[in-house]
């Protein structure tokens, strides 16, 4: 049963940043495409990470993998996007960007625009379901596959923004951070910059990336994901700092993410605090609320026993959120209007 905090923390109203689609699918979805694909014997604890359970990084993308082989056609993505969007506004997400790395599957036929598409589908299709949450999604390019497929995919990124009706706002970099060389994707995060597509970059994930973030905090992407690498106590730099701060690039933080894949050693030395100690905007996300067996009320609440919040700085935190999604002025403007109205009623 949900005591009185719990219940605080699941009728706050909340903005979602970094949620990963395949990351994000919950235990129930997971019964149903395992259902659907008997023949890959593939179980429930292959896909996600209990409470007090940990995984070296590597691990953790391990279980990308057979996530992977379970969602591989329209229909699956279809199911899982939708159960995803529903899952977040049952959890009192207003506004959710969800993101995700369109994928060729040759034996099902599944392209690269087609997943796009139906993630799109799933939107829409939510949309008419009259539920009270604002959808939008980033392409994702995965470092792992290189420059030629991280250029192809802002290609992609680029059609969709001038012809989804707004829904498609942004580029995405993720995947392994020990893979792949930033470096080497720079013309193609330049150019979606240059075309309008607003970037969130994974940064200083793991340590010792000082050149590779230096390099592509000079873009400078919009948002970041973790960096929890960057200030100088765990070996990035005051450099890097400045630069973020200068700016005032809004950072996404995951914390039960951070703390099972084993980048952070515990809730209390994770660098929500520095960050909010600093005043930047720095914003609650799940990362993969399925992978990680969370959700976004849990990490709100998880924050504010950590780092004693009280509940009017957790309002503040979510509220302030506004100011950092990719959706334009209009859109802030109404979540705004609808945090003053839900204000009450979260309070009483
Ligand atoms: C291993 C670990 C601690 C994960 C959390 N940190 C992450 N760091 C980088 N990329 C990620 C992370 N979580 C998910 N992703 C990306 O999201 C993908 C899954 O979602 P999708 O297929 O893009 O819809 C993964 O294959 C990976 O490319
Ligand atoms: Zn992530």
């Amino acid at each position: 049963m949900e005591n009185e905090a719990d219940v605080f923390y699941r009728q706050l109203p909340k903005v979602e940043l970094h949620a990963h689609l395949n990351g994000s699918v919950s235990s129930h979805t997971i019964e149903k495409l395992i259902d659907r694909k008997p023949h890959l014997n593939i179980e429930h604890n292959m896909t996600a990470i209990g409470k007090g359970q940990r995984r070296t990084l590597d691990e953790c993308f391990q279980v990308f993998k057979v996530i992977h082989q379970l969602v591989d056609t329209e229909e699956d993505i279809l199911m899982v996007a939708t159960d995803v969007i529903r899952e977040f506004a049952a959890d009192s997400v207003k506004y959710l960007e969800l993101r995700s790395t369109p994928r060729e599957e040759k034996h099902t036929g599944l392209t690269k625009r087609r997943y796009i598409e139906t993630v799109i589908r799933a939107i829409q299709l939510c949309k008419e379901e009259g539920l009270d949450i604002d959808v939008r999604f980033l392409v994702a390019i995965d470092r792992r596959n290189g420059p030629q497929v991280a250029m192809e995919t802002v290609e992609l990124a680029e059609e969709f923004l001038l012809s989804s009706n707004g829904l498609v706002v942004g580029l995405d970099l993720s995947g392994d951070p020990t893979v792949g060389d930033g470096k080497s994707l720079l013309p193609a995060l330049e150019r979606a910059k240059n075309c309008g597509l607003k970037l969130s970059l994974h940064l200083s994930e793991v340590p010792s990336q000082l050149e590779e973030s230096d390099l592509l905090l000079n873009l400078p992407p919009d948002r970041i994901g973790h960096g929890t690498f960057l200030h100088p106590e765990v070996g990035g730099s005051q450099i890097l700092v400045d630069k973020v701060l200068k700016n005032n690039i809004p950072l996404e933080l995951c914390l039960t993410s951070n703390i099972k894949g084993q980048t952070v050693p515990c809730y209390s030395k994770h660098h929500f605090k520095y960050w909010y100690q600093l005043g930047h905007p720095s914003v609650i996300c799940t990362d993969d609320k399925g992978v990680f067996s969370t959700d976004l009320s849990q990490e709100y609440q998880l924050a504010a026993s950590t780092f004693g919040l009280s509940r009017e700085a957790v309002w503040k935190l979510s509220q302030q959120a506004i100011d950092c999604i990719f959706a334009p002025e209009a859109v802030k403007q109404q979540l705004k209007q609808k945090w003053t109205d839900l204000q009450p009623q979260v309070f009483q």
